[in-house]
C-alpha cells in the first residue's frame, strides 16, 4: 500500500482527482467505482472542475456505486442515487446508460446483488475503486465481521453507522437499517483502490487499517492484501499513526 498524508481535505480531493484523472487519460473507458458519503464530495466537485475546463471526458466511461440503503426509493432525498445525481453524475458526461447504482427497492434482493455482481464483471471490472472508511472501518457497507468472501449482498448497518449517518436524515428512526453494498471480494477485486480518509474521528479507523493485523472486525484491513491501494490521508486522519514505525510496512509520502 502506498500511503499519501495531506495537510487537509482539500489537498486528500486534490490528490484524489489527480489519480482519476490519470486514469480516465490512460484508458478513457474506464470502469470506474464510486463512493458516496461526506468523504468523496470533494473529489467529485475536482474531476467536474476538469471536466469543465476540457480537460477528460467521462464519455466512454462506465461507473458502478458501492452501495445503497435498501427500502430509499431513487427520489428519497437521502438515496444514493440521488446523492450521485446531485454530486457528479448531472454534472458530467458519463452516459446514463452506463451509471450503475444498486437499487434498495429492488423486488427480489437477492437477485438484484446477484446481478449487479455480474454486471460489474461483464463489463470488464472495476479498474479504479474510490473507497471512504466508517469510524469502524467499514468499506463500502461491509461492517465489521462480516466475511471477506462476500460479493454484492444486503447488509444489517451497524448502531454506530446508523448513528453516523443519521445526521443526513431528519431523525435517527428514519436511517434504513440494511443496504446493499459491494462485498469485500467485489471491492477487492477492482484493479486499483484509492481509500480516502479525513478528520479526526477517522484515525482510530485508520491506524488500525495500517496496523498489520487483518481481520473483518476491521474490513479495511483486508485493503492490506491488495497489491494496488493508495490511501491518501489528512493530517487529522493520520493523527494516530506512528509513521516512523509503518515506514518498514508501508511507502509513506508526507505533506511537502
Ligand atoms: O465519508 P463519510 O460520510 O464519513 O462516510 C464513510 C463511509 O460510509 C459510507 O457512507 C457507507 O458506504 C461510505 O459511503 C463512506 O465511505
Amino acid at each position: 500500500m502506498n500511503i499519501i498524508i495531506v495537510k487537509d481535505y482539500e489537498e486528500m480531493s486534490r490528490k484524489a482527482a489527480h489519480l482519476f484523472v490519470a486514469q480516465i487519460l490512460n484508458k478513457p473507458n474506464s470502469v470506474l467505482g464510486l463512493a458516496t458519503g461526506s468523504t468523496p464530495m470533494g473529489l467529485y466537485k475536482e474531476l467536474i472542475r476538469f471536466f469543465n475546463e476540457g480537460m477528460i471526458s467521462f464519455q466512454s466511461a462506465t461507473a458502478f456505486n458501492l452501495d445503497e440503503y435498501v427500502g430509499l426509493e431513487k427520489e428519497h432525498p437521502q438515496s444514493y442515487w440521488r446523492f450521485m445525481q446531485e454530486n457528479f453524475f448531472t454534472k458530467v458526461d458519463l452516459p446514463v446508460e452506463r451509471q450503475f447504482i444498486p437499487s434498495g427497492v429492488a423486488e427480489d434482493i437477492a437477485a438484484e446483488s446477484y446481478n449487479y455482481d455480474k454486471n460489474i464483471t461483464s463489463k470488464g471490472g472495476i479498474d479504479l475503486q474510490v473507497l471512504g472508511i466508517g469510524r469502524n472501518g467499514h468499506i463500502g457497507f461491509n461492517e465489521p465481521d462480516l466475511k471477506f468472501e462476500a460479493r454484492t449482498h444486503v447488509v444489517k448497518l451497524d448502531e454506530q453507522t446508523i448513528e453516523d449517518n443519521a445526521r443526513f436524515f431528519d431523525d435517527i428512526s428514519m436511517v434504513p437499517t440494511l443496504a446493499i453494498s459491494m462485498g469485500v471480494k467485489t471491492i477487492m477485486q477492482s484493479r486499483s483502490i484509492i481509500l480516502l480518509a479525513s478528520g479526526k474521528e477517522k484515525g482510530e479507523a485508520i491506524k488500525k487499517m495500517l496496523s498489520g493485523n487483518i481481520t473483518p472486525e476491521l474490513p479495511a484491513s483486508v485493503l492490506q492484501l491488495h497489491p494496488s491501494v493508495t490511501a491518501i490521508i489528512d493530517l487529522a486522519a493520520a493523527s494516530m499513526l506512528d509513521i516512523e514505525a509503518l515506514k518498514d510496512l508501508y511507502q509513506i509520502s508526507m505533506p511537502s
